[in-house]
């Protein structure tokens, strides 16, 4: 596999332009939503996942007019592959959710098994209430965990996709803009 023909060869699905003015989209979407969903002097916590989510948080955040607090998960499926399996955990919120409005923050909603273990693990900890921002949303017939995500910047089709945060077999992530491998 050379990473330089993976990306010379991938079709672009979304501009870094496009990209940019769907994460102030959602900024907008959020602060508005948070306004009558947080309680009076309550920050949001936002929990970014890694490590896909961390170049999508970087960019959502610092748009936010909502008081937050900031921490991460470190969870992942695929390992690298382009196949996904059983969660592993490698990092723990270390915020205690108890009573708080939580937003999880994730590059992709692909078959939703890791946003739904993420909620659930959320609610288990006591918080309020759990919502969930991603960059894209792919377009599946059906999905087997979290159907859908509270914020979505944009749709991908159910091809395999790259940049932005997202990887392809780790590499590729600080791709500008979101692709497409070929004939993935
Ligand atoms: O909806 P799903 O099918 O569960 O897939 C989505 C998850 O897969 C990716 O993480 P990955 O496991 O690749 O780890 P990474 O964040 O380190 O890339 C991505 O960042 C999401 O967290
Ligand atoms: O299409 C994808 N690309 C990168 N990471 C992913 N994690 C789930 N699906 C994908």
């Amino acid at each position: 596999m050379n990473i330089n023909t993976v990306l010379t060869e991938a079709d672009c699905l979304h501009s870094l332009d496009t990209v940019i003015a769907a994460i102030d989209h959602i900024a907008e979407q959020i602060d508005r939503r948070m306004q009558t969903e947080l309680l009076r002097d309550k920050p949001l916590v936002c929990l970014s996942v890694m490590l896909g989510g961390l170049i999508f948080t970087g960019h959502l955040l610092p748009k936010l007019k909502t008081p937050l607090i900031i921490d991460y998960i470190h969870a992942t499926r695929y390992q690298g592959e382009t196949q996904g399996a059983d969660l592993k955990w490698l990092k723990y919120p270390s915020v205690n959710l108890q009573g708080e409005t939580v937003l999880i923050i994730d590059d992709i909603l692909d078959e939703g098994l890791t946003l739904k273990s993420l909620v659930d693990y959320c609610e288990q900890q006591g918080a309020k209430q759990v919502f969930t921002a991603v960059l894209v949303e792919k377009q599946l017939p059906m999905r087997r965990g979290l159907p859908q995500a509270d914020f979505v910047g944009l749709l991908v089709p159910n091809r395999y996709v790259f940049g932005f945060g997202m990887d392809y077999h780790e590499h590729l992530r600080s791709a500008a803009g979101i692709f497409a491998v070929k004939n993935q």
